[in-house]
């Protein structure tokens, strides 16, 4: 039975659960009043949950704690709600990476179905046009969501000036203070800077630049061969840019399975992306007009130059707590300026909470929603539950990469005993009818029970199949269980259902 349901029937509650608590259910018999500050009496000007950050972890905890009859106000700064993941980042880049897949397809993939044009072209300004409509047909959505459930927004700039009160520079040029029995700190993350490299978004881009060009750049140079890296890369390159990674790690998406990654750095290579992997950037020169980059072995050694019209700087991101007065109030960070929290996302100063990307743990959209969820349920009194084990991971490239639960790496690292079992999309048969067949599912079960504990789908579609594989490692399942059930054919889910038959028995169609 699922963790989070079979604590409602205990009536235990529950906490985050981290890799090295895997499958172990934390039960915390602390009174909540040590953590809550109980609830406004109606007709009072404090609210009882108050949000600074209207990203999905703020967004969401507003919305939750409305439903859950709590008299809410949500802090937002930059004028429309829905935070990074909206606004310059989930949302834009999956509306650029769709634009750009389809234009790629019509050129070098419709005429294999019988398909044919006289000529494809990109209208740049008309694909961001998209874009821009996407994002902000969501960002109001969220406005009426708001509406709907009852949470004040304030539009401004949060700083605390107690545990209980936020000053708020509003986005109109006043001032107003805005008092909460519960604060939660929903302020997200922010672009890692590189020493040396300023960030002008225009020839040295972010994320955010990257979402926006105006051309189409001829050289394009990745910093840092992570999510955004290889996201952003890929619709530059299908568009038309030579793209170069430079890497400082020896691998790409250093947290992915290795087999799974070395299958995916072949498969962006066919496309035409080159990675300089173990070298790290040293100096940058925009003086000529265009940009040329310094590198070096990441190990030191002999230096080289490499000229691009763009360089997008994703090497990581940070949180973001600028301005807003934590020291003031004494809550507590890590070395990385992260918020430090329980398990109830409770910080070291009562009635402070803090979720989302601000805080360890994956920086992911879907898990500060998790979170938010969680710390307003722990607010209200009720059971909160998010396993950071049990988080999907996806890169939504062409084909997807998704995983969730272990890698085999971390498995051996653990000591576990454990079975593989793998299947192709070249011998599933709606793979095949479709032509994209590349990728494969892989399935990692224990050698003694068969619970399954981790599964890496490479796949056109793989960040939507992953979730079969997340209820089964919700509910503790073996991989026979998967393998048992019915699944529609054709449909490319069947793959899962044979790599998880060939994890503990023998796959039919291989
Ligand atoms: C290019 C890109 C693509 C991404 N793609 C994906 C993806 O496909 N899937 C995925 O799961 N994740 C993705 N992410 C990560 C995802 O965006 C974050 O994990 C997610 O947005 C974190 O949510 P959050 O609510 O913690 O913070 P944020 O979304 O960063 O929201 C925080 C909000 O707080 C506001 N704020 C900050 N300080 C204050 C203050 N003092 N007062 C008032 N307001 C304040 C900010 O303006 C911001 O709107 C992507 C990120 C980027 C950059
Ligand atoms: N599809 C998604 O879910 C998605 C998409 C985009 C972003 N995100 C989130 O946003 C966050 C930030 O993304 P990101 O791609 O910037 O970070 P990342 O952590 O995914 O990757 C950063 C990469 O940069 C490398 N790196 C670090 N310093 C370097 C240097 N000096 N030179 C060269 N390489 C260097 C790291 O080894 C790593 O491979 C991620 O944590 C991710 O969770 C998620």
């Amino acid at each position: 039975m699922a963790l989070a349901s079979l604590a409602r029937r205990k009536g235990h509650l529950l906490s985050r659960t981290f890799s090295n608590q895997t499958s172990e259910v934390f039960r915390c018999s602390l009174s909540l009043t040590s953590f809550a500050r109980g609830f406004a009496s109606s007709g009072s000007d404090e609210s009882d949950v108050v949000v600074i950050g209207g990203g999905p972890g703020g967004y969401v905890a507003a919305i939750k704690a409305a439903q859950l009859g709590l008299k809410t106000t949500c802090i937002e700064k930059r004028g429309t709600l829905g935070g990074t993941c909206l606004n310059v980042g989930c949302i834009p880049s999956k509306a650029l990476l769709h634009s750009s897949h389809m234009y790629h397809e019509a050129k070098h993939s419709f005429s294999n179905h019988g398909v044919k044009f006289a000529s494809v072209e990109v209208d740049l300004p008309a694909m961001m046009g998209q874009k821009d409509k996407a994002v902000s047909n969501l960002t109001r959505g969220i406005e009426g969501l708001f509406k709907k459930n009852k949470v004040t927004y304030v539009k401004g700039y949060g700083k605390f000036i107690s545990p209980s009160e936020v000053s708020v520079d509003t986005i109109d040029g006043g001032n107003t203070i805005v008092k909460g029995k519960n604060i939660i700190v929903a302020t997200g993350s922010d672009v890692k800077s590189l020493p040396g490299i300023t960030i002008d978004e225009e020839r040295i881009v972010s994320s955010t630049g990257a979402l926006a060009l105006k051309e189409i750049p001829k050289k394009l140079i990745v910093i840092g061969a992570g999510y955004i890296g290889l996201e952003m890369g890929s619709v530059w390159g299908r568009l038309g840019s030579e793209i170069t990674v430079v890497e400082f790690a020896s691998e790409i998406v250093p947290s992915m399975d290795g087999e799974i990654r070395k299958q995916f750095q072949r498969s962006l290579e066919k496309q035409g992306m080159k990675f300089k992997l173990n070298t790290k950037v040293v100096g940058v020169d925009t003086s000529s007009g265009g940009v040329k980059l310094t590198l070096e072995p990441a190990a030191g050694g002999e230096q080289t130059t490499l000229d691009a019209d763009v360089v997008l700087v994703s090497a990581g991101r940070t949180p973001f707590t600028s301005g807003l007065g934590l020291d003031k109030i004494g809550v507590e960070t890590d070395k990385g300026g992260r918020i430090l929290v329980n398990e109830r996302f409770a910080t070291n100063v009562s009635g402070v909470f803090a979720i989302g990307d601000v805080i360890p743990g994956p920086m992911l959209a879907h898990k500060a929603e998790e979170d938010g969820v969680a710390c307003v349920e722990f607010i209200a009194g009720k059971v909160g539950h998010v396993d950071y084990d049990k988080v999907p991971g996806v890169v939504y490239t062409h084909p997807e990469v998704a995983s969730v639960g272990k890698t085999e790496e971390q498995v051996k690292a653990l000591g576990v005993e454990y079975r593989v079992g793998k299947f192709p999309f070249l011998a599933n048969s709606r793979a095949k009818a479709i032509d994209d067949a590349e990728g494969l599912v892989k399935v990692l079960a224990d050698k003694e029970t068969d619970k399954i504990l981790g599964v890496h789908i490479m796949a056109p579609n793989a960040g939507e199949l992953i979730h079969e594989a997340a209820i089964a490692l919700a509910y503790d399942a073996s991989s026979e269980d998967i393998a048992r059930v019915c699944h529609a054919h054709p449909t490319m889910s069947e793959a899962l259902k044979e790599a998880a038959m060939a994890t503990y028995d023998k796959p039919i169609h291989m």
